[in-house]
């Protein structure tokens, strides 16, 4: 299965021995026939350093009976297992342990990320593939693989096709939201949870919830409001210290990345122009330049950050423009208490990664 042709959809999943690999790669191939059209198969190529696992979950996952492929690629097979892939998701490297911070990841995961951003430009069409970014520390990853993809394959447009997966915030922040809607007595209208947009960075204070601009906001007391944004920004957290050494979130994690995947299909199968969602990604290309005029807008209004995760528009031709008014509509509180605070440690974040 080395390319993706007669209109077949691929996904390579690179870590996909992994705690979120495993349980992603799960979701993709018991859920993904659901939303792909009648016509069109789907490719499901497994890669991991770790033969082993990589061997077992291809397996294991290839004895479920839904009409999607599943291959596991060994260490030495990354040209195979990336060769004219629609997505590259990617959640290699290794996870937090108590007491470190996703910072503390930097130095052993970018290394990771170098090499496999060597190989995607090496053997992925960057006009065509999307790739989404899950190791941490997302905030100094992302620089990271942008530079790697540009510098490798002399891309001009290569920041384009690089999205940081910061969707596992806007989960939690509408999980807690309605735990706390329902704690207050707010009585949830149906079962479909709020949506929340989350924007900034992945990491502490740089993730900044706008839960001003959600239905039940005004209704909670100041103090829960509170509260949860404090559980946002530190939910990570909440799961390193409950498995105590065993690692970091995978599950919530691998449903956030099954939901941002889902979302391109329709793009990828041609039935939508362009998609929308919230993504960590570049506001300027491979020259310095704006990327386009809603990013300039956007850096305006970021102390100029190079990278911001912000509601954007992907086509085909990767990111497209990005949503400024979420950032516009924020509340003074929001502006002065939650972005002024991520703007200066998502600028030390972003320096570090461009650094090494
Ligand atoms: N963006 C986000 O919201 C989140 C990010 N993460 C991050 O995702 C990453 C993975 O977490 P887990 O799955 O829990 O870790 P894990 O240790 O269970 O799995 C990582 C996998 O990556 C593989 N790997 C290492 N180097 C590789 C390479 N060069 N190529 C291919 N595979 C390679 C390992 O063999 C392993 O199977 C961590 O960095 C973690 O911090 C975790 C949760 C949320
Ligand atoms: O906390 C971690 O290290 C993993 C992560 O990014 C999250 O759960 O949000």
């Amino acid at each position: 299965m080395p390319h993706s042709t007669n209109g077949d959809i691929k996904i390579t999943v690179v870590g996909a021995g992994g705690g979120i690999g495993q349980s992603l790669s799960l979701l993709i191939k018991t859920q993904l026939t659901r939303e792909l059209p009648n016509h069109r198969q789907a490719l499901l190529a497994l890669y991991d350093v770790n033969d082993d696992a990589v061997r077992g979950v291809a397996a294991d996952l290839s004895h479920i009976d839904t009409a999607v492929t599943v291959v596991g690629y060994e260490k030495d097979k990354i040209g195979e297992a990336l060769g004219g892939a629609d997505i590259v998701l990617v959640p290699a490297g290794v996870p937090r342990k108590p007491g470190m911070a996703r910072e503390d990841l930097l130095v052993i995961n970018a290394k990771i990320v170098r090499g496999i951003g060597s190989s995607i430009a090496q053997y992925c069409d960057l006009n065509k593939v999307f790739i989404l970014l899950i190791s941490n520390p997302i905030n100094s990853l992302v620089p990271v693989l942008v530079k790697e993809l540009e510098s490798k394959s002399g891309n001009i447009r290569a920041e384009r096709r690089v999205l940081g997966i910061t969707k596992l915030d806007s989960v939690r922040a509408s999980a807690f939201l309605h735990d706390a809607a329902v704690e207050h007595g707010l009585k949830p209208k149906s079962n479909t949870l709020e949506d929340v947009t989350v924007v900034g960075g992945h990491s502490g204070e740089t993730i900044v919830p706008i839960f001003s601009q959600t239905a039940c906001c005004d209704a909670l007391p100041r103090d829960a409001l509170e509260a949860l944004i404090h559980r946002v920004q530190f939910g990570g957290d909440e799961v390193v210290k409950a498995k105590n050494g065993a690692g970091s979130a995978t599950l919530c994690m691998a449903h956030a990345a099954y939901t941002v995947a889902t979302s391109f299909i329709p793009l990828l199968t041609g039935q939508k122009r362009s998609i929308t969602g919230t993504f960590y990604i570049a506001l300027r290309d491979a020259q310095g330049q704006p990327i386009n005029n809603s990013a300039k807008r956007l850096l305006g209004m970021i102390n100029d950050l190079s990278y911001f995760a912000v509601p954007v528009e992907i086509t085909s031709q990767g990111v497209g423009e990005v949503d400024t008014s979420v950032v516009e509509r924020m509340t003074k509180y929001e502006r002065e208490r939650l972005l002024a605070p991520c703007l200066g440690k998502l600028g030390g974040s972003i320096k570090n990664g461009l650094s090494l």
